[in-house]
């Protein structure tokens, strides 16, 4: 039985990434560099041979742009698509809108990777009401106990079982699946694959709008590679650094 191949995509750069602010479930735009790399994101595809034939993608238009244009540029844009909140970005709690740098600066440097990347702590809640909550967003009516706040920990309980029901068994079936996603979403997936500890994953950074291809040679979805193999490696690991150093 051949597995099938799986493509990591987060969004290109979107309008508060470029301010440095804490997004989560907030819906931005891309910027006009974040559709560039979503561009680019299609041709490296064309470039490496890789022909998805499904796309994940979060509920949020900064992945489903990115996937849009990716797709567009390789000509496969008419593959079924499945929309579903457990790809979202992790839910910043009250630290959504509100500038890294500053964060970091009024609570200093412990508290602030505490808060983005510690794998159990999550932000304070953010109140309901106020300017960036989402509980009068239609997207998430359907849910019974919609989160305030997340920490990897969380993203984590929501994300991968949902993968293992349905990507999974995509992948297991043969098929090419492309999730276009977040960076703390496929952190918590990054964290699954390749079995990365609790500890460690503080450290992994995922660039934006940069394809990560992973390929199994068992159904147990074991990495041929751990870590995957990015499309443009120098562009990600620039990238991947870019994202490290946010709130400096
Ligand atoms: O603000 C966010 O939602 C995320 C991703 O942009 O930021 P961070 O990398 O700080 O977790």
């Amino acid at each position: 039985m051949t597995i099938g191949t799986l493509v990591l995509l987060r969004h290109g750069e979107s309008e508060w990434n470029a301010l440095n602010l804490f997004t989560g479930w907030v819906d931005v735009h891309l910027t006009e560099k974040g559709m560039g790399e979503a561009k680019r994101a299609g041709e490296l595809l064309v470039e490496h041979g890789v022909t998805p034939d499904i796309l994940y993608t979060s509920l949020l238009r900064r992945a489903i742009t990115t996937a849009h244009v990716a797709l567009d540029a390789a000509d496969r844009l008419w593959i079924p698509v499945v929309r579903d909140w457990r790809l979202n970005e992790r839910h910043y709690g009250a630290l959504q809108g509100k500038n890294k740098a500053q964060v970091k600066a009024e609570y200093g440097d412990d508290q602030f990777m505490m808060w983005r990347r510690s794998y159990d702590t999550p932000p304070p809640p953010i109140e309901s009401g106020t300017e960036y909550s989402q509980d009068s967003d239609p997207r998430y009516a359907h849910l019974s106990d919609a989160p305030l706040t997340e920490c990897l920990l969380d993203v984590v309980k929501r994300f991968i079982p949902y993968f293992e029901e349905t990507i999974a068994k995509d992948l297991k079936a043969g098929k090419t699946v492309l999730v276009a996603a977040h960076g703390n979403s496929l952190r918590a997936l990054v964290k699954h694959l390749d079995g990365i500890s609790d500890a460690d994953i503080a450290q992994l950074n995922i660039p934006t709008g940069i394809p990560l291809v992973y390929e199994f040679d068992n159904d147990d979805l074991t990495p041929r590679k751990i870590g995957g193999t990015y499309l443009d490696p120098d562009a990600a690991a620039a990238g991947a650094a870019a994202v490290a150093a946010q709130g400096k």
